[in-house]
């Protein structure tokens, strides 16, 4: 890993090893990979003929640090489809470079992977979502993208792809589509929404003019994940699917005596994540 202050890249080659280490310790060769999101890692407890992987043992991948993020590596079986499935996410607030904090897709993609499911807890901007809403996320703002924090700065790896990848399609219509098939069949699309989800850094919740702000520029649910890795997860040409579990709701008045915190965020997940890890799973088998 090279780090000069401004920017700061992994080589071709550490991405390489870190995926030849894997397809040596391990027999899976999955096609589907998932990011678990806060609170929401249970889902790789149901993958069976398992193979796990503390990060810290695997070479040059960072470690997790966040409550709800267990920081492990799995490989198995879901609902009859190999998976590697990420017990715990990289965030950019927990001092992570933009590139560490995607590191483990270009892994993914090395490893043969052609789809990415993301999943993650975020705060609800739409008034017509409820706490415990899964949102499918058909688009995103990158907002510290805007401020060019973003894991495509620095010299474009043609190997992984292109200097300017189009992001118009970054959330898989036809995948989106089964999702919403799958949600009406498993009885659960009534709580079921789509929507457009917003990143920023963290790891402070947002103050009640921001997320007015964020309202007016079409967000609908906020959260401080999940953007770099979908982008760079497009710019090597993996599909990408995206739940939102709606953990709570912002605040955009004085006069609420509301308070976010990370414990309510569990709570919801932990409430919720059963019919999330349902949704997953039935879909997975109709890939
Ligand atoms: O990893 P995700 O995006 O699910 O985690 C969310 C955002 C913060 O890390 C944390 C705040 O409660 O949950
Ligand atoms: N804001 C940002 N990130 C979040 C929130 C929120 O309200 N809830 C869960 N993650």
């Amino acid at each position: 890993m090279t780090s000069t202050g401004e920017s700061c890249s992994y080589t071709y080659e550490e991405y390489k090893e870190t995926a030849d280490w894997l397809l040596t310790h391990a027999k899976q060769r999955p096609k589907v990979a998932i990011i678990c999101g806060s609170g929401l890692g249970g889902l790789a407890d149901l993958l069976v003929e398992k193979t796990v992987f503390p990060y810290a043992e695997i070479p040059h991948f960072p470690q997790s640090t966040v409550e709800g993020h267990d920081g492990q590596l799995v490989f198995g079986e879901l609902n009859g489809k190999l998976c590697v499935c990420m017990q715990g996410r990289f965030h950019f607030y927990e001092g992570h470079s933009i590139a560490k904090v995607t590191y483990p897709v270009r892994v993914f993609y090395l490893l043969g992977v052609d789809t990415l499911i993301v999943t993650n807890a975020a705060g609800g901007l739409n008034p017509k979502f409820n706490v415990g809403d899964i949102m499918l996320i058909r688009d995103h703002i990158n907002l510290p993208g805007f401020a060019g924090i973003n894991p495509l700065c620095g010299q474009n790896d043609d190997r992984f792809g292109s200097r300017f990848p189009c992001m118009s399609d970054a959330y898989d219509r036809d995948l989106l589509r089964l999702a919403q098939e799958t949600a009406q069949e498993q009885g659960c699309a009534a709580f079921l929404q789509q929507g457009v989800y917003c990143m920023l850094a963290g790891p402070m919740y947002e103050t009640v003019a921001e997320c007015r702000a964020l309202r007016i520029l079409g967000a609908e649910a906020v959260g401080m994940s999940t953007v770099p890795e979908v982008v760079l997860a497009r710019h090597c040409g993996l599909r990408v699917l995206g739940f939102s579990l709606i953990t709570n709701k912002v605040v955009t008045d004085y006069e609420s005596t509301e308070r976010v915190s990370h414990n309510e965020v569990l709570e919801t997940t932990r409430m919720r994540t059963k019919d999330l890890q349902k949704l997953v799973s039935n879909l997975l088998s109709k890939l």
